[in-house]
C-alpha cells in the first residue's frame, strides 16, 4: 500500500492507494465519526463490493444504511442532494454520522456535497472506484451537482477525512470507464509534470494495459500532483484553477449533450486538444507541442473531436464556467509540455477557430 498526505493543517488527511485495502477497518476508523454510517453507492458499484465495505464496517461495529443511486451523470443532481438527505434524516441519523462514497466521480461528488450540508456539516470518506476517481474526484475537496444550466453549478468546497482506493476495484471497471479517466492524468504532465508526461508517451500501451506497476505510478502521482496544487491553493483562487485544463470546453460538450452522452473524461480529452490548439493559435506553444499533446490523447482511444451542435450553443455554456471574470471567458492554456496559464485574453475569433477545427463535420 502506498499512502500520500493532503496537507491542509488541521483538515489534513489521507490518501491510500493499494490492493485490498477495501478490507482494511484500520485505514477507515481514524476517519469515522462516533455513530452510523450511511454508504451512498451506485448501481453498477453495489452489487461488485457494497457487501465488501459493509463487511469492513461490522467489523468497527458500525451501523449502516446504504443509498444507491442510477449510474451515470444524470444522478448527480439536486434531487438526488434531497433523496440523500430525506433518507438520513428518516433513518433518524444525526451530525455524528459518516457519509462514505463507493464508487466513481458522480457518487463521490454527490456524497461530498451531501455531507458538506447534511445539517451544516458531516464527516465524508471517499472510496473511489474508477480510475478517474482514484486520480482526481476523490481528492481535493470539489463536490456538487449539476445543473441544466451549467456542470457543477451547485456545490461546495469540502475536504473528506480520508481517501481509501482500493485498486482491486479497477479489474470491474469497463474499458471506456478507464480510458475516461486517462485524461484528467495527461492533464497532470500538461499543467506542471513534464517528466511524467513524457512517461505517459513511453508507457502509455502498459497503462492500457492495467499493468501493476505503470497503474500504481500513474494514481500516484496524479495524487500526488493533484495533492500539492490543493495544499498551496484550496479554494482556487489562483494556481488551482489549472487543474481546469480542457475544461472550459470540455463542460460546454457535457452540457450541450445534456450530461451522460460524454463520459466527463471523454469530454476533457476533447478539451484538452482544443486548449492546445488554441494554445498554438496564440502562439503559446509550437506545432510540435501540439502535435505531442494530440498524440498522446489519440494513443488513449479517447475522442478528439466534439459533437456537431452550433458553435453558438458551445459558447453559451462557455460564458457560465465558473472561471469567468468580468464577463469574459478565461481559458487554462499551455505555455509549454508542462506548464499551464489562467488567461482571459482570448480572441472570440480563435475560440471559434479552435471550436470548429475540432467538431464533426455538421455545424462547423
Ligand atoms: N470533484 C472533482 O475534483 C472532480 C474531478 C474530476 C471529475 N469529477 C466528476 O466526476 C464525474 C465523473 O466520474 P467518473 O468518470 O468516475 O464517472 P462515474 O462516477 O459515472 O462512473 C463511471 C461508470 O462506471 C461505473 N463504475 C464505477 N466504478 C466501477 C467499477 N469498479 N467497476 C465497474 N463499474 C464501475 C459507474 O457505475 C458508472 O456507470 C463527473 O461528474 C465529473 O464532473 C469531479
Ligand atoms: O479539482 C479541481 O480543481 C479540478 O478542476 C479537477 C477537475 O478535473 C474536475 O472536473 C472539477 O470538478 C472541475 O471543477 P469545476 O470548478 O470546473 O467544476
Ligand atoms: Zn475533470
Amino acid at each position: 500500500m502506498h499512502s500520500l498526505h493532503v496537507d491542509l493543517g488541521q483538515r489534513s488527511y489521507p490518501i491510500h492507494i493499494g490492493t485490498g485495502i477495501l478490507a482494511d477497518p484500520a485505514l477507515f476508523a481514524p476517519a469515522l465519526s462516533t455513530g452510523p454510517v450511511a454508504i451512498i453507492t451506485d448501481s453498477n458499484v453495489a452489487p461488485l463490493y457494497l457487501e465488501a465495505l459493509h463487511k469492513t464496517l461490522r467489523k468497527l461495529e458500525k451501523d449502516v444504511l446504504t443509498i444507491t443511486l442510477s449510474a451515470g451523470e444524470a444522478s448527480k443532481s439536486l434531487a438526488n442532494i434531497q433523496e440523500i438527505t430525506g433518507r438520513l434524516l428518516s433513518a433518524g441519523y444525526g451530525r455524528d454520522c459518516t457519509l462514505c462514497a463507493l464508487g466513481g466521480g458522480v457518487v463521490g461528488d454527490i456524497t461530498g456535497f451531501a455531507a458538506a450540508v447534511y445539517q451544516r456539516g458531516v464527516a465524508c470518506i471517499q472510496v473511489p472506484t474508477t480510475l478517474l476517481a482514484m486520480v482526481d474526484s476523490s481528492v481535493g475537496g470539489k463536490t456538487g451537482v449539476n445543473h441544466p444550466l451549467g456542470k457543477n453549478m451547485i456545490g461546495a468546497f469540502y475536504q473528506p477525512r480520508a481517501v481509501i482506493a482500493d485498486t482491486d476495484t479497477l479489474d470491474s471497471l469497463p474499458d471506456r470507464e478507464f480510458r475516461s479517466g486517462l485524461a484528467e492524468v495527461i492533464k497532470y504532465g500538461l499543467i506542471n509534470d513534464q517528466g511524467f508526461f513524457s512517461w505517459l508517451e513511453d508507457h502509455m500501451d502498459a497503462v492500457l494495459a492495467r499493468e501493476a506497476d505503470a497503474l500504481a505510478k500513474v494514481i500516484q502521482y496524479s495524487c500526488k500532483d493533484k495533492a500539492d496544487i490543493v495544499a498551496r491553493d484550496e479554494l482556487e483562487g489562483g494556481l488551482r484553477a489549472i487543474l481546469n485544463l480542457g475544461h472550459t470546453f470540455g463542460h460546454a460538450i457535457e452540457a450541450t449533450t445534456g450530461y451522460g452522452q460524454y463520459l466527463h473524461g471523454e469530454a476533457v480529452a476533447i478539451g484538452i486538444v482544443m486548449a492546445a490548439d488554441l494554445s498554438r493559435r496564440l502562439d503559446l506553444i509550437r506545432e510540435s507541442e501540439q502535435n505531442r499533446i494530440y498524440a498522446l490523447i489519440k494513443a488513449t482511444g479517447l475522442p478528439t473531436l466534439a459533437p456537431a451542435f452550433p458553435i453558438a450553443d458551445y459558447l453559451a455554456f462557455m460564458r457560465v464556467d465558473k472561471k469567468a471574470e468580468g464577463g469574459r471567458v478565461r481559458f487554462i492554456l499551455l505555455r509549454g509540455i508542462g506548464s499551464a496559464v489562467i488567461t482571459g485574453d482570448v480572441p472570440p475569433a480563435a475560440i471559434a477557430q479552435t471550436l470548429q477545427a475540432f467538431m464533426e463535420h455538421e455545424h462547423a
